[in-house]
């Protein structure tokens, strides 16, 4: 049989046949508002910020504030940055993602293996849970878990994981179950990072200094030994190593703080405004830790941060994309994917597996 990187022949969810393969890769993103509005706003960022892994505070403290004060004004001034950085097809954040997980089914295609690749979402739509029934339900009986993060925290993977280990909980006949926790260091992912700034460079020029910024996190987290922080550092070292960049062409930055509390440093706005008084006149920053554009880099670091950097005095500065859909980083995702379904039946001559077979029984007997 010729075989097909698509997901609509015999290695994706064929409307009326079962899969031909029983793996699948779920690409797993934080999740972002089904609209541009207050009330969609307020329901996403309930369910983000009651996340433990996300606000480590005492439950009935934080449950009070969350409530009493953070949804009931955030979520309009949350909406009005989206609605700037909104596209036709939704928001950012979800549009990249759906399409990776289409270039990742049509990657690992390309590479001989034959699994199915489905997304999901940490908050919001479609969740991890009722991602894995309808995997499982397609014949599926195992799952390589790829949370988009590079980086690992408690706060994305390890909440990623709580949120399968959730669905586990309540379901009897588990899947087999893997878990990617980092990518970080990756040398295709460090690569595909470099090559961005390359292009980057070649099209617009070179600034004085590259800002590399990376999403905060509390400061407390490092010292509760959080692992974030030092892989951030980490993704830095090795992508000015790849770039030749010298001591003092490039930065390491942290952006989004949240609440009161001290957040790692150096932050990004301040940082930029530093630069710029210092007589930095122009910048190029990049977001190696978000696979995928979205609020924080549109409109945080391509607006805000753009807006402080030039007021401050800078007369350049320059937005490097996040790997998107970008070839490098696909690819870099899909090497990563084979890494970790290694010993796996991806083969599509054995792709017709007992589960399939059974599958595909069941659908037979179902239509008659
Ligand atoms: C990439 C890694 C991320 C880490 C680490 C992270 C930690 C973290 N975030 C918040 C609070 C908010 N983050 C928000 C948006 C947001 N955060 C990430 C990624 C990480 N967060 C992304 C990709 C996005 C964008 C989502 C989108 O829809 O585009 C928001 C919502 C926006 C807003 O109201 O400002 C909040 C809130 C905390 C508290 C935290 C660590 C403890
Ligand atoms: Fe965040
Ligand atoms: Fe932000």
């Amino acid at each position: 049989m010729p075989f097909s990187p698509e997901p609509t022949h015999r290695h994706g969810a064929a409307p009326g046949g079962p899969l031909a393969t029983d793996v699948a890769v779920l690409l797993c993103n934080l999740g972002t508002p089904d609209a541009p509005t207050a009330p969609a706003l307020r329901r996403y960022l309930a369910q983000f910020l009651a996340d433990p892994r996300v606000v480590e505070i005492p439950r009935l403290a934080w449950a009070l504030i969350l409530h009493g004060i953070i949804l009931r004004v955030r979520p309009a001034k949350s909406a009005a940055k989206y609605a700037t950085v909104w596209t036709a097809e939704g928001s950012p954040l979800k549009v990249w993602t759906e399409k990776q997980a289409k270039l990742l089914q049509g990657q690992l295609g390309e590479r001989g293996l034959c699994v199915r690749v489905a997304h999901a979402m940490r908050y919001g739509q479609p969740s991890i849970g009722q991602t894995l029934d309808a995997l499982k339900r397609e014949g599926v009986r195992r799952v390589l878990v790829l949370p988009a993060y590079p980086q690992y925290s408690g706060a994305t993977t390890a909440s990623v994981i709580d949120d399968v280990s959730r669905w586990a909980l309540k379901t009897r006949h588990l899947p087999e179950l893997r878990f990617v926790n980092r990518y970080h260091d990756d040398p295709t992912y460090i690569a595909a990072l470099a090559k961005t700034v390359r292009e980057h460079w070649q099209r617009d020029g070179r600034a004085e200094k590259l800002v590399m910024s990376f999403h905060g996190m509390p400061e407390r987290t490092l010292h509760l030994g959080d692992p974030y922080h030092c892989e951030c550092l980490k993704t830095g070292r090795l992508l000015a190593e790849a770039l030749s960049l010298r001591d003092g062409e490039w930065l390491v930055t942290f952006q989004s703080r949240f609440g009161k509390a001290k957040w790692l440093q150096p932050y990004t706005e301040p940082s930029l405004v530093k630069l710029a008084q210092g007589g930095v006149k122009s910048v190029d920053v990049i977001c190696p830790g978000f696979s995928a554009d979205c609020l924080e880099t549109l409109e945080e670091i391509n607006q805000e941060a753009r807006e402080a950097f030039l007021h401050a005095g800078g007369q350049r500065f320059g937005y490097i994309p996040c790997l998107n859909d970008h070839p490098a980083g696909m690819r870099a995702l899909a090497q990563l994917a084979e890494r970790h379904l290694q010993g796996w039946p991806t083969d599509p001559a054995h792709g017709d597996t007992l589960a399939a077979q059974r599958a595909r029984a069941l659908a037979a007997g179902a239509r008659e």
